[in-house]
């Protein structure tokens, strides 16, 4: 399985959204529209937290799977590719953390 990548999965979540299978998970949930699909990433990275306070390991692999498949969805219906926020986090690498955070224009 160590062949596996987020844009295998990427790619399989914009096969099923497009076929409408109604036995896709992935197509149902891309059918009830963006608030939807943001509500579920939501619920995901809540569970996530929680499963990390936990300390459950088997859980909090089980809850960061469904948030990374969550946010692929949301990215897909947005029309972001997964390649964008790669690029945006290697373009991070070139200063710290910090750094970047003190370089974020003010909101
Ligand atoms: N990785 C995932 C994946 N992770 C989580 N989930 C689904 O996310 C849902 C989250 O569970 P919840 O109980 O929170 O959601 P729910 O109760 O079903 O939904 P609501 O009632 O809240 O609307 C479950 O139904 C999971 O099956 C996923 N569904 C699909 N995939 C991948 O997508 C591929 C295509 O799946 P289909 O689109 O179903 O063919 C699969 O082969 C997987 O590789």
């Amino acid at each position: 399985m160590n062949n596996f990548s987020l844009e295998d999965l990427e790619r399989m979540i914009a096969e099923r959204a497009a076929g409408g299978d109604p036995a896709s998970y992935t197509a149902k949930l891309v059918g009830r529209g963006l608030p939807k699909c943001t509500q579920k990433l939501g619920e995901e990275a809540v569970e996530t937290v929680i499963a990390a306070l936990s300390g459950d390991r088997t859980e909090i692999t089980k809850e960061a799977a469904d948030l990374l498949y969550h946010l692929l969805v949301v990215l897909m219906v947005t029309g972001v590719p997964l390649a964008d926020v790669l690029a945006e986090l290697e373009s991070r690498t070139v200063r710290t953390g910090l750094e970047e955070k003190a370089a974020r224009k003010p909101v």
